[in-house]
């Protein structure tokens, strides 16, 4: 009997890493088995950078499969989330050596989406298979308007939760019988970190990347008025790594309210906890102010907003941001962020030769949008 085909996927975040593993099946995908394998703190505090950790995710990694590929199945292909590498267009990447090398020692920023390509190459190998990357964190589709900031010397750039943005387009797509190149909509991603975004025919024309005019999130500051961020930045108060921490990672919710944990905040405003609603509330703000900049960037004609990602299981939040801003076109709903699907998704498309995929280096022009 011939051996069930599976892909294998992986998405490395900052505190865990989740495998997952899906067979191919004529009519699409069955997950056969997913884990969030957590992290603990104190594993993670002996390294001192995401590079570091690879020795000790991939032991992790390769005891997932070991412990869930059947007998009767093979790995036909491997992927995974694709991190802050130069800018790219959107679409699928193959791994090969070289993108393993840049993504660990070349990183434009440090994130654990960087181990997502070496984690993935590294199964791969194991099964003499193929390895991809999809939809990575520095897709940037930008148009040239999209790109003027208020000085020259700081043009706005595209980082974006572009994996999980595209599959949520991908499936209202589906479920308005539309096809995907003609989907005009706004996503937010509402997870640990937010992103925000215009998707105009399939491309992210826009987003809030993370750092510039963003709602905060729960561990993020998103904007700040730049100008006493300067003067912090030169008091002497402060290194660059403290300054950092408290834009990414010990921002937002977790600097007003000691929590990155929505369901915790939600719980104090029901006992009655007046400071964490106003937080609360300044977040739903801020979040709708994005959702409306981006629906102008699309002039407001868009098949609707979609709410995804950690944040979208919550009723309150949705019911929130419908009650400030579902004027402005339908709301549609998909809970969490199905990165891991997202991937297999992208890779059984290749694997069908419905989509084709690049190969890295991808000599890409994000000023013209042209692949050279
Ligand atoms: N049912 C829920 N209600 C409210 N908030 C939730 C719910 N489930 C998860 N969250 C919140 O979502 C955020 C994490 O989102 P997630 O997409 O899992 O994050 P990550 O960016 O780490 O993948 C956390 O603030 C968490 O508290
Ligand atoms: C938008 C860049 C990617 C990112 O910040 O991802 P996480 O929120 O998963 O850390």
């Amino acid at each position: 009997m011939e051996k069930a085909r599976l892909i294998f996927t992986v998405n490395p975040g900052a505190t865990s890493t989740k495998c997952a593993l899906y067979r191919v099946q004529e009519y699409g995908l069955v997950c056969v088995a997913s884990e969030n394998i957590e992290h603990p703190a104190q594993d993670l505090a002996a390294f001192n950078s995401i590079t570091e950790q690879l020795g000790y995710r991939e032991k992790v990694v390769k005891e997932f499969v070991e412990r869930n590929l059947p007998e009767n199945a093979r790995i036909v292909a491997c992927a995974g989330r694709g991190g802050m590498l130069t800018p790219l267009p959107s679409g699928v990447i193959k791994i090969n050596e070289e993108l393993v090398d840049f993504s660990l020692n070349r990183p434009v920023y440090q994130h654990a989406s960087n181990l997502g390509a070496p984690l993935a190459y590294s199964i791969a190998r194991l099964y003499n298979v193929e390895a991809f990357i999809a939809d990575p964190v520095s897709v940037d589709e930008f148009p040239p308007i999209a790109r003027i900031s208020g000085s020259p010397d700081f043009p706005r750039f595209s980082f974006v939760h572009a994996l999980n943005i595209r599959a949520t387009v991908r499936k209202l797509a589906a479920q308005l019988n539309k096809r995907f190149e003609d989907m005009r909509c706004v996503v937010a991603h509402l997870g640990g970190g937010f992103s925000i975004a215009a998707v105009d025919r399939g491309k992210i024309v826009d987003n809030d990347n993370r750092m510039e005019s963003a709602p905060f999130t729960p561990e993020r500051a998103g904007g700040v008025p730049p100008i006493p961020l300067i003067e912090a930045c030169f008091s002497g108060k402060y290194t660059k790594q403290q300054l950092m921490k408290k834009l990414y990672g010990e921002g937002g919710l977790y600097a007003y309210l000691g929590t990155k944990d929505l369901r915790e905040v939600l719980a104090r405003i029901k006992n009655g906890d007046d400071y964490a609603k106003l937080i609360y509330d300044a977040m739903i703000y801020q979040i709708c102010k994005e959702i409306a900049a981006m629906g102008s960037v699309l002039c407001f004609d868009m098949d609707g907003i979609i709410i995804t990602g950690g944040i979208a299981c919550s009723e309150e939040v949705v019911r929130d941001i419908k009650n400030r801003v579902g004027r402005l076109g339908n709301i549609y709903v998909f809970p969490g962020s199905n990165e891991n699907e997202a991937l297999a998704e992208s890779v059984l498309r290749v694997l069908q030769g419905r989509e084709s995929y690049m190969t890295w280096p991808v000599n890409y022009d994000p000023l013209t949008g042209r692949i050279n």
